[in-house]
C-alpha cells in the first residue's frame, strides 16, 4: 500500500506512545523493519521513546548536573546571559519570556539555548569555509565549571542520534536513505530546560510550556526520569502522558516535516505541565532543514485521493516566522521586567 492510501486509514486516537529499539539496525533488513515501526509511530501518533540510542549515561548525567547548578544560580547571575543581548537565540531565557500558546500567558520555564561548535574551537577560517551555514557564537557562564564541555559534548551525541534518524525517516517515507543528509540542518537549536513545580491554577494560562506542536523537523528530547511532566494530544482531544522511560529520548515530528510529509506524518501537540512539588529538567534539540532548502509535499506522499496541501516554502522563512512570534509574545523585558 502506497504511503498516501495507508493514511487514509490513521486515526490518531492513540493511548500509548510506541518504543523503538535503535540496537537493531546492522542489517539491511533491520534497518527496514526499523523505518517500518518509525513509519507507524509517525502517521499514528507524531511520538515514539527510542531505547538504546547510544549516547553514554556519562555524557547525560554530566550536563544534568551542569544544568541543575546553573539553574539554580541567582537570576541576576543568570540574566547576564540573556538571550535578547543578541539576534541569535543563544543565552537565558528566563521565566515566562516565551508564550508558545497564544491563548496562554506565558511558559514557566527558564532555558540555556545553544547552537553547535566545535569541542576543541577551530580557527575562524575553518569555521567561516562554509559561508551557506550560519553558525553564530554561543554565550557560555563563567560557571559552574564545566557547563560548556558538558553542553557541548551531549548537543554532538545528541545531533548523531539525528544522523541516524534522518535516514531511518527517509527510508520510512520511501526515498533514498541518503534523501535528507543535505537538507537538514548540521547546526541545530538545543536548549536545556528548568520547570519549577508549579501550584497556579491550570486555567490561569500559565503553565511549565503551552499546547504547542514544534517548528522544525524533527525533536529529540532528553527528560528527567522520574518526574511526569510531558503531554500529548491524541485525535479525541485526550492529553496522554509521556511518562519518562530510564535510558530512552523522546523524538517527535515537528510542523515542517510534517508539511513536506502533506500531513503523513504527524505534529502532535503536546505541553508540560509540572505539577511534582520539585524542580524538573529536560533537554530538547530541534533538528530543522538548512534555511534556504524549499519544502512542498514528496511525491511519495502525494496521490490523486491526497493532494499537495500547502504551497513551497523555504525552511528559514517558515521557522523565523515562528519563532519570532512565540518571543513576540513574552510578558517579561530584555531586562526580565514583567510586562503590564
Ligand atoms: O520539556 C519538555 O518535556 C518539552 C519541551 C518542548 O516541548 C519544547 O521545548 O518544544
Ligand atoms: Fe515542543
Amino acid at each position: 500500500m502506497s504511503l498516501a492510501e495507508t493514511a487514509a486509514s490513521v486515526s490518531g486516537a492513540f493511548d500509548s506512545i510506541p518504543i523503538i529499539d535503535l540496537g537493531c539496525a546492522s542489517t539491511h533488513e533491520e534497518r527496514a523493519a526499523l523505518a517500518r515501526q518509525i513509519r507507524d509511530a509517525c502517521m499514528n501518533v507524531g511520538f515514539f521513546y527510542i531505547k538504546n540510542h547510544g549516547i553514554p549515561d556519562e555524557t547525560i548525567d554530566k550536563i544534568f548536573s551542569v544544568m541543575k547548578a546553573f539553574f539554580s544560580l541567582p537570576v541576576e547571575a543568570k540574566m547576564k546571559l540573556h538571550h535578547r543581548q543578541g539576534a541569535h537565540y543563544r543565552g537565558f531565557e528566563p521565566l515566562l519570556d516565551s508564550n508558545i500558546d497564544p491563548t496562554n500567558r506565558g511558559d514557566l520555564y527558564e532555558g540555556f539555548m545553544i547552537g553547535w561548535e566545535e569541542l576543541v574551537p577551530k580557527d575562524d577560517d575553518v569555521i567561516n569555509a562554509d559561508k551557506n551555514i550560519m553558525v553564530f557564537p554561543n554565550l557560555w557562564p563563567t560557571e559552574p565549571a564545566g557547563f560548556r564541555e558538558a553542553f557541548i559534548n551531549y548537543y554532538h551525541a545528541a545531533l548523531g542520534v539525528g544522523r541516524v534518524l534522518q535516514r531511518l525517516f527517509a527510508l520510512a517515507l520511501d526515498l533514498p536513505g541518503t534523501y535528507f543528509d543535505d537538507k537538514l540542518k548540521r547546526y541545530p537549536m538545543m536548549r536545556g530546560l528548568h520547570y519549577p513545580p508549579q501550584t497556579g491554577p491550570e486555567d490561569d494560562g500559565i503553565i511549565g510550556i503551552g499546547a504547542h506542536s514544534d517548528f522544525e523537523c524533527f525533536s529529540i528530547l532528553w527528560q528527567e526520569p522520574g518526574i511526569q511532566a510531558l503531554q500529548i494530544l491524541n485525535s479525541e482531544k485526550e492529553w496522554i502522558n509521556a511518562t519518562p522511560i530510564p535510558g530512552t529520548l523522546v523524538i517527535n515530528i515537528g510542523d515542517l516535516l510534517s508539511r513536506w510529509t502533506n500531513d503523513i506524518f504527524r505534529s502532535t501537540v503536546h505541553r508540560a505541565i509540572n505539577r511534582s512539588g520539585v524542580r524538573r529538567y529536560s533537554i530538547p534539540m530541534f533538528i530543522g532543514a538548512n534555511p534556504h532548502v524549499e519544502v512542498e509535499p514528496l511525491p511519495s506522499c502525494v496521490s490523486p485521493e491526497r493532494p499537495a496541501r500547502y504551497e513551497t516554502i523555504t525552511s528559514g522563512e517558515y521557522v523565523r516566522k515562528h519563532i519570532q512570534e512565540m518571543y513576540q509574545r513574552s510578558r517579561t523585558t530584555s531586562d526580565g521586567v514583567a510586562k503590564e
